[in-house]
């Protein structure tokens, strides 16, 4: 599907949808348990791929009307999936899955779309194989397809930080149920941290210990996933609230308010202060978890994407329409996504007329609104992509067509409506 965006200006309310990152630990800590019922889950192509490794471990996933998850678990020790397991594009769940998979008493396989079929999980796999288990890449090139067989018991591992945190959230999530737990050393400085601690919180909240140490992490061993009252309830996304604050920052006629913005762990509640340092007029009520955001003239800042890789795309709009340069830093792992975002969003913009610096570790945007002319865009097969170039075409000279907006679907299935609602021109075309 093409979206066509036609500059506009939005106001009224808009509703964050639930944290794809919360959502997934949720199901899947739930797989662990015996049962749980999630509220507010994320539904989502990505969220589903969780959904569906749980249910071929020997788990349940049935959702009601209203949304809310009730999860039977596998209670503990995964059985032997049935069938490949397909993560479709969602690194989260390959990676998480992964170290479940290393739990079960036999082999697991693991594949995905062409985009997660590309990203490195190598290290992980070296992890897997370090505390006795087999995980191997069917390529040799630490890319999926997985083979997995377990089970593993525990043990002592060290693993580079600076690739994904997402094999320490793996590891801490498999670990509290084996029998010896898992010591974590880091051999690197640990890049998108906010990510562990959103783990950490979900493990507390189901009852299981894991902890920060001088050399990384550690979960102790033989613990029960088991949340409190048997439920557990999702808070909304900020790297979804970041494209509605863009929004209204760049394309603000009056107030647009955000809803479902309480804090939590996620890094990227950093997007209120970035938004608010260009100049925006932005308020965040923390108690009601409701953000105000309001357009004014935006200037270029340096900002450190070390522990948010997810905003780089948001930053980046943000940056083309500022004034002066945007310098976007610490920036080399958002080149391991769907897509290698740093190029993407420098090639993107570029055809719709923005000038941009990128290094290996940084891309640099040379703003200015009358700068930005529409286009025909690539969306890259990347949701956080399509979603930036929307924001784009919210204030460029001319139409923008976004190639592939149905990416969006993967974090934020509502995302084109809730723009119209704001009051955006959106034409699809299937
Ligand atoms: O654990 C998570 O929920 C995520 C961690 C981050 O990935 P990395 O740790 O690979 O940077 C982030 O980019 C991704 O969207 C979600
Ligand atoms: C990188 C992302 O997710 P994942 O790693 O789960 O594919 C994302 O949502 O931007």
């Amino acid at each position: 599907m093409d979206v066509t965006i036609s500059p506009s200006r939005v106001r009224g309310r808009a509703r964050a949808p639930p944290s794809k990152s919360y959502t997934h630990r949720a199901i899947l800590a739930s797989g662990y348990a015996d049962s749980a019922i999630v509220h507010d889950a994320l539904w989502s192509a990505d969220t589903r791929a969780t959904a569906r490794a749980v249910t071929l471990f020997g788990g349940d996933v049935s959702r009601s009307a209203d949304g809310t998850l009730e999860i039977s678990g596998f209670d503990g020790r995964p059985d032997v999936p049935a069938d490949v397991i397909d993560c479709d594009n969602s690194g989260t769940t390959m990676r998480l899955v992964t170290a479940a998979a290393a739990l079960a008493d036999g082999t697991s396989v693991l594949t995905g779309d062409e985009s997660l079929r590309s990203r490195p999980q190598g290290p992980l796999l070296e992890a897997i194989s370090d505390l006795g288990g087999e995980a191997e890449s069917t390529r040799g090139n630490g890319q999926a397809p997985l083979v997995v067989t377990g089970p593993v018991e525990g043990g002592t591992v060290s693993i580079p930080g600076d690739v994904s945190s997402q094999y320490i959230t793996a590891l801490l999530m498999a670990g509290a149920v084996t029998d010896e737990g898992i010591e974590i050393d880091l051999e690197t400085e640990l890049k998108s941290a906010p990510y562990v601690d959103i783990t950490i919180e979900v493990l507390e909240a189901f009852g299981v210990e894991a902890r920060h140490t001088d050399d990384g992490f550690a979960v102790p061993g033989g613990q029960q996933y088991r949340p409190a009252d048997g439920e557990y309830h999702v808070p909304g996304d900020f790297s979804s609230i970041s494209y509605l604050l863009a929004a209204g920052a760049i394309a603000g006629d009056g107030t647009v308010t955000i809803e479902g913005a309480q804090p939590s762990a996620q890094g990227d509640t950093a997007i209120v202060d970035v938004v608010d340092r260009m100049g925006a007029d932005v308020d965040w009520d923390r108690d009601a978890g409701t953000i105000n955001v309001s357009a004014a003239p935006l200037s270029g800042i340096e900002v450190s994407v070390a522990d948010t890789p997810d905003l780089l795309p948001t930053i980046a709009t943000l940056g083309a329409v500022a004034d002066g340069d945007t310098r976007i830093v610490d920036a080399e792992h958002v080149r391991y996504k769907e897509t290698d975002r740093v190029s993407a969003m420098a090639e993107e913009l570029g055809s719709m007329g923005v000038e941009t610096t990128e290094e290996h570790d940084s891309l640099t945007i040379h703003g200015g609104e009358s700068t930005l002319e529409g286009a025909t865009v690539d969306g890259r097969a990347d949701h956080r992509i399509v979603m930036a170039l929307a924001l784009a075409g919210l204030v460029a000279d001319g139409e923008t067509t976004i190639e592939g907006a149905e990416h969006v679907d993967v974090s934020f299935p509502g995302f084109f409506d809730v723009l119209y609602d704001l009051g955006a021109t959106v034409d699809r075309n299937d």
